[in-house]
């Protein structure tokens, strides 16, 4: 699903009304609408008090005609306009007058009114500021955020949490709606999945307001969301005459005295998403450790207690790098070797990755498409310190493009770049959080990469089925007790989900064909 910003919404929006020579106003109606249907299908008709802050613009606009219909069927409202400026949009009179003309008579809001009463069992839905927010909130404006916030009530935000900014971090903090759910129009929003911005969004979901399906189609977005639609297109089956050379041979270099477990933990994971063959190669602490913990493995050793050189017969489809590998002179060097006479695009994470930050002249030597997992840490190391979430996406988008690698930048969730693209991955959870759960990443990725997958599909796809296993995973050890391994024993059970129809889906189906 792609992530427009609020320009491409904005032109969508005009470009929808032009073709399919409609009014604005009808087009808010169609959004009024939606959300409507939405609550409606969940409350029933419960007797629970609605309150509405609505601006004074469209997504103002939005909540007045949402006030109307729920109050048309029946609901406990009370609406209030948040009057933060003179310049009431069109859509937002229009809708004012329907609701005046039903006798009801919203609460006009400024610097000087009391802030009202809310239940924590009522309703807020928030429909003060859209997309359209384009400077910080007024003082009197923050503290009716803040009194929301504080109120306990549920708070539905239409299209995004009133004072958060599509493309920036607010100044104020505490100025921002903290939607337990927010129903966005069309398309979900880049901030929604941003580390400091994507905290002032519990849930969200995307409602269909018939927006022009051309625009949407052509579009070329700079990000997009990576659900399961996104990578069954990549999916490569496993063909009846194949054998495992079909499948491709991961070669993992990395482990230390006491470090082991990382390769041990990628090895696995190589292995579990369908590598052919795998092959460790570690110092000679490392050997009987990998021979005993997985059999499927072989094994090569190097250097006693630290790989001392990479070197090797075999010929690897694909090679990840770094876990667990130390960042002594000793490794550096080996490094280096390796990397001036390697060819193959490379998967590399943790060591390696603080070596080159630390040896930058190293970077010229990485093969393009190669890929690069760090953490927030080691990625600062590489690409050097950001103001926030926005120039940090800059930054690595600039990295990436110029030496044609592809960084995948972890976190909740976790965003692949490359040649100024980002795909934003929307499986995992915090229990994944956990030791080794990067090492377990970096063999899934290099497993795929050994089959075939072109890397930026590798590392896509990769990050899906990382999350997806943690997510099957946690059903049975919850967040707690989590720990890398499972991750890995959950591998099986995430490609199969790739072809599980959910309930949601059916019922779409089942829709279309009576
Ligand atoms: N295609 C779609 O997706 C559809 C979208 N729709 C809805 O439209 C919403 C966008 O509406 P919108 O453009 O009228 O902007 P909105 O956010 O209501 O702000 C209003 C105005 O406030 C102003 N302003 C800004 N910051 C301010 C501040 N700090 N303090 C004071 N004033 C401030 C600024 O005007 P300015 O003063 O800068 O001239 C701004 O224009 C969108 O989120 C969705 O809900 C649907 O109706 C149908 C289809
Ligand atoms: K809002």
């Amino acid at each position: 699903m792609k992530v427009f910003t609020a320009e491409q919404i904005y032109k969508a929006d005009k470009v929808t009304l032009e073709k399919q020579q409609i009014s604005s106003d009808a087009l808010m109606e169609r959004a009024a609408l939606q959300i409507f249907q939405w609550m409606h299908l969940r409350m029933q008709g419960a007797p629970v008090k609605i309150h509405l802050f609505c601006g004074i613009g469209n997504n103002g606009g939005d909540g007045i005609a949402l006030a109307r219909h729920l109050f048309e069927h029946g609901y406990e409202i009370a609406v209030y306009v948040v009057k933060y400026s003179d310049k009431r949009s069109k859509d937002f009179m229009i809708n004012l007058d329907r609701l005046k003309d039903r006798k009801i008579w919203p609460v006009y809001m400024d610097a000087d009114t009391d802030m009202p009463e809310i239940h924590p069992n009522d309703i807020i839905v928030d429909a003060i500021f859209g997309i359209g927010l384009n400077r910080t909130p007024d003082a009197w404006v923050a503290q009716i955020i803040k009194h929301l916030n504080t109120s306990k009530a549920f708070i539905l935000s239409v299209d995004i949490p009133s004072g958060l900014f599509t493309d920036s971090v607010p100044e104020d903090k505490e100025a921002v709606i903290k939607a337990n759910y927010v129903l966005s129009f069309q398309v979900p929003k880049l901030v929604f999945f941003l580390p400091q911005t994507g905290i002032y969004v519990d849930h969200w979901e995307v409602l269909d307001i018939g927006l022009d399906t051309d625009f949407l189609m052509n579009a070329k977005t700079d990000y997009e969301l990576i659900s399961k639609n996104e990578v069954l297109q990549f999916y490569r089956p496993r063909e009846k005459y194949s054998h495992k050379g079909t499948y491709g041979h991961a070669l993992i270099i990395g482990g230390s005295y006491g470090k082991i477990g990382a390769v041990t933990l990628a090895s696995s994971a190589a292995l579990k998403v369908g590598s052919g063959l795998v092959t460790a190669y570690v110092p000679e602490c490392g050997y009987e450790i990998l021979q005993t913990a997985i059999p499927e493995v072989m094994v090569i050793s190097n250097g006693k207690s630290n790989i001392e050189d990479i070197e090797f017969d075999l010929e690897p489809t694909a090679v990840g790098i770094g876990i667990g590998m130390g960042t002594t002179d000793t490794s550096v060097k080996a490094l280096e070797n390796f990397l001036n006479r390697n060819k193959l695009p490379l998967v590399i994470d943790a060591d390696a990755l603080n070596i080159l930050s630390q040896n930058q002249e190293l970077l010229d030597l990485i093969p393009e498409k190669s890929i690069l997992t760090p953490h927030p840490k080691e990625l600062e190391r590489l690409v050097g310190k950001w103001k926030d979430d926005f120039e940090k996406l800059e930054k690595v988008k600039r990295f990436s493009k110029e030496r044609k690698l592809v960084v995948v930048i972890k976190g909740a969730h976790t965003i692949t770049l490359f040649d100024g693209r980002g795909y934003i991955n929307t499986t995992g959870n915090p229990g994944m959080a956990t030791a080794g759960s990067g090492d377990t990443l970096t063999g899934i990725i290099t497993g795929l990469m050994a089959q075939g997958y072109p890397s930026l599909q590798a590392a896509i796809f990769g990050v899906y089925i990382h999350g997806r296993s943690g997510d099957i995973a946690i059903e049975e050890t919850g967040y707690q007790a989590l720990i890398a391994s499972d991750i890995t024993k959950s591998i099986g059970s995430a490609f199969l989900d790739l072809f599980k129809v959910s309930e949601h889906e059916r019922s779409d189906t089942s829709e279309k064909e009576s």
